[in-house]
């Protein structure tokens, strides 16, 4: 058990924090995999579905590392219907092309279409076998508007022009592309990107089939401007949606830390990172990861006293506090009520324990208060435990936990390893 003196834990908590401050460069282990792992939320950040949303719908810049994994994996269900769509679309062109052009025609469309055939089922493979690569799945998102848009523009090039009037049934294909863009959750300047391109191509068609600048082909343009609009519209409200079920999905809406069933899946995010970098960088054994099991004292006695809308604030108040004292990839997560965990990346027991004392005292030092500014003393008892790679991400929870009882049974306002198996700490 562990509960130092004011001095002892003021100095452990100077120490640590130098240790620990946010700024402090990552160390070497924390190396680029780390980025895979989620950041610690901004709380009381808030996500709406309307124009508040720009911001986060305009590029992926904003989005937290594991929402861009989910982002990625909605937009593989989307390039794979699509893809399905279009892969079907294109033999049954093949029939309508040989309907209705001109026989001459037929030379100049039929090879492209089977190549964009080829090349749409090759879209449809590499995001079919690529389910957790981000940027495969975005390139086979954006080959799949690309490989259309090219064969409409090689017709356009290789056709001699006394033909060009009689290509009928092409000059839709901008239009097709752009309405397809909002079936997409693209952000808006990807959208806006590839829109810019398809009215690029349109103007290029119409350049080369005389309608550049003719009141026909002015409307063509108007037409797939307003439609690019449409599908903007749509991209953001789409997008915003996405964001906010999944931050629904994976946050707590109190303090908005990460929830429960968010917390277990990056605990076995971590033991996957674990033992992926087991052995590197001078390590012996695998990275040294920790978790915390934090719970506030008599909290029951505070929402009696004050009211449960006080309680909640304390609640606030301690969801902050806990990501002002870990770092960026630490993962702060409200296990439910007033229990809350930490996964400290990269920490062994040892540097956990001076985390978890640090915390401990900057609980005890830090002024919680009531809607009215006064005062509340708050304390938190708090079970250390080092996460294994190799067990269930429960496993390292219920150790947690029982440290934690066994700091409650001690007194509160402490700090308990839990017992570990000789040779683990
Ligand atoms: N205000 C508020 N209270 C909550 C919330 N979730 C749980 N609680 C309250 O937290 C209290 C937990 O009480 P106990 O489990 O008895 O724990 P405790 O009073 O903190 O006592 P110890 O943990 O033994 O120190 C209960 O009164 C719950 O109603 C919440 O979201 N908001």
């Amino acid at each position: 058990m562990l509960r130092s003196s004011t001095s002892r834990s003021a100095a452990a908590a100077q120490g640590s924090i130098m240790l620990f401050s946010k700024t402090q460069k990552p160390r070497e282990y924390q190396n680029r995999r780390l980025d895979a792992l989620a950041e610690p939320p901004e709380v009381g950040h808030e996500l709406f579905v309307g124009l508040s949303a720009l911001r986060d719908t305009l590029s992926s810049r904003h989005h937290s590392r594991d929402f861009v994994f989910a982002h990625a994996r909605y937009l593989r269900s989307r390039v794979l219907a699509l893809g399905l769509i279009f892969a079907l679309l294109s033999p049954l062109w093949i029939v309508v092309d040989s309907l209705v052009l001109p026989a001459e025609l037929l030379r100049y469309t039929l090879v492209g279409r089977v190549v964009l055939m080829l090349g749409l089922v090759g879209v449809l493979l590499l995001a079919y076998l690529n389910q957790e690569r981000i940027r495969r799945i975005r390139f086979s998102a954006g080959m799949l508007l690309a490989l259309p848009a090219s064969f409409y523009l090689l017709v356009l090039l290789m056709l001699p022009s006394e033909h060009v009037p009689n290509l009928v049934g092409y000059g839709f294909i901008p239009f097709l592309l752009v309405a397809a863009l909002s079936v997409f959750p693209f952000t808006l300047l990807e959208s806006l990107l590839a829109g810019l391109a398809m009215l690029a191509l349109l103007a290029f068609a119409q350049m080369i089939d005389g309608s550049w600048m003719t009141g026909r082909g002015m409307e063509s343009l108007w037409l797939l401007a307003s439609l690019l609009l449409v599908s903007l519209a749509a991209n953001h409200f789409q997008l915003s949606l996405l964001l906010r079920l999944y931050r629904q999905a994976t946050h707590d809406p109190l303090t908005g830390l990460f929830n429960r069933g968010a917390l277990e899946v990056h605990l076995a995010k971590v033991q996957a990172w674990q033992r992926e970098t087991e052995g590197e960088a001078g390590l012996t054994g695998s990275v040294p990861c920790s978790v915390l099991m934090l719970d506030l004292d008599h909290f029951k006695g505070i929402n009696d006293s004050y009211g449960h809308s006080v309680g909640d604030r304390v609640l606030c108040q301690f969801a902050e506090l806990l990501v002002s004292q870990t770092r960026r990839h630490d993962c702060v997560a409200r296990y439910g009520g007033e229990e809350f965990v930490i996964i400290l990346v990269g920490s062994g027991q040892a540097r956990a324990m001076e985390v978890a004392e640090r915390i401990r005292y900057a609980v005890e030092k830090s002024e919680f208060t009531d809607h009215d500014g006064r005062v509340i003393a708050v304390t938190a008892s708090i079970g250390v435990t080092r996460l294994q790679q190799d067990e269930p991400p429960q496993a390292s929870l219920r150790r947690a936990d029982e440290a934690l009882y066994r700091a409650k049974k001690e007194g509160r306002n402490q700090v308990a390893p839990a017992l570990e198996p000789p040779g683990d700490i």
